[in-house]
């Protein structure tokens, strides 16, 4: 009988659970034992495993994090680090191993599939930065907090006449800011993307406050030069007077923690049996995402490592719009 084992790495997404859950299941219709290793590489250079049964994943496809936990584990990036993940595999007869997780999770999936093991991975990051995935794990769901948070922030910003600087996260990408800036009607959207000046940022919160609007929102990404806070401060520091009232809101790591929602689940679990059937077709060293619809494998020599561009056409839509 095949061995496989499965981890979740890097930031937690909602819907890993999902991926774990389809993961498991989809090896034991294949006749295979499924481990579990916690804590991502951590655990598998520590020798955390668990042997995973259908009844052990019941009930979390609905759960947001991850039942196995998961790290950021730097020393993965030594050649020391991955000779011992690879000795603990060995050492339980592992003979392929399912990483979901972000980009740095794949680049460490591709250093050890270099080193002859077989691993397929699962695009599973909230940032969306992950080539080989239009979308990933996570983004949906988090996405769709981000929003809640500045249709309440709306709400309370129109009662008092204030703007609000709302920070977004996303790492070095501006995805999640583009797209909640987009869909929550912001007036201004700062990315790291495209070089910003404070000075414009004001002057654009000051003009809609002249064009008679109860409020202001500016969507600014965390990894942005002038981040929500450096936004604030210029603007105090230059004693700026922008019409309203000027707060600022970092949604942070609540935006990571939240229920899956159906698209999330949806895609983890297609992920996750997409990978396990790679695997049984003899297939390895491949990402799982999701291109035009399908699930499909994109060598990780080709998806490791790289960040897929951003469309800043949708910027500008966001600019016209904003009227
Ligand atoms: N170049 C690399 N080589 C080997 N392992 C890596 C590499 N980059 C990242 N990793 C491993 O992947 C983990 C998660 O990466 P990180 O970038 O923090 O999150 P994510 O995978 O969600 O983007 C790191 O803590 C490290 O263990
Ligand atoms: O949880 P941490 O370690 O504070 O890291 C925060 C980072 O993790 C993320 O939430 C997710 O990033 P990854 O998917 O690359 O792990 C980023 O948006 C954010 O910059
Ligand atoms: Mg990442």
């Amino acid at each position: 009988m095949k061995r496989i084992a499965v981890l979740t790495s890097g930031g937690d997404a909602p819907g890993m659970n999902a991926a774990i859950r389809a993961v498991v299941r989809g090896g034991l219709e294949q006749g295979w034992e499924v481990f579990g290793v916690r804590q991502g590489y951590a655990g598998l250079m520590g020798g955390d495993f668990v042997s995973l049964s259908a009844r052990d994943v019941g009930g979390i496809i609905q759960q947001g994090g991850t039942v196995l936990g998961s790290a950021r584990a730097p020393e993965f990036k030594t050649e020391e680090g991955r000779k011992q993940a690879l000795a603990n595999l060995e050492a339980r007869g592992v003979e392929a191993l399912v990483v979901i997780g972000g980009g740095g999770s794949q680049s460490g999936a591709y250093a050890l599939s270099r080193m002859g093991f077989p691993v397929v991975g699962v695009a599973s990051t909230i940032d969306n930065d992950l080539y080989g995935s239009e979308t990933t794990i996570g983004v949906d769901t988090a996405l769709n907090i981000a929003l809640e948070a500045i249709d309440r922030l709306k709400v309370t910003a129109s009662s008092h006449h204030r703007a609000f600087l709302v920070e977004v996260m996303g790492r070095d990408c501006g995805y999640l800011a583009l797209m909640a800036g987009i869909a929550g009607g912001a007036e201004v959207i700062v990315l790291l993307e495209v070089e910003s000046d404070p000075e414009e940022v004001i002057e654009t919160l000051k003009a809609a406050y002249r064009r008679g609007k109860a409020h202001a929102i500016a969507v600014v990404a965390e990894g942005a030069t002038n981040n929500a806070n450096e936004l604030m401060l210029y603007a105090q520091e230059n004693q700026k007077r922008i019409g309203f009232d000027l707060r600022v809101t970092i949604l942070g790591h609540v935006q990571r923690g939240g229920m899956p929602g159906a698209f999330d689940r949806l895609l983890a679990t297609r992920l996750g049996v997409g990978a396990v059937e790679r695997l049984a077709g003899g297939e390895h060293g491949v990402l799982m995402g999701l291109i035009r619809g399908e699930i499909l494998a994109t060598p990780l020599d080709e998806a490791a490592g790289r960040k897929k561009p951003l469309d800043l056409g949708l910027l500008e839509m966001a600019r016209v719009l904003a009227k």
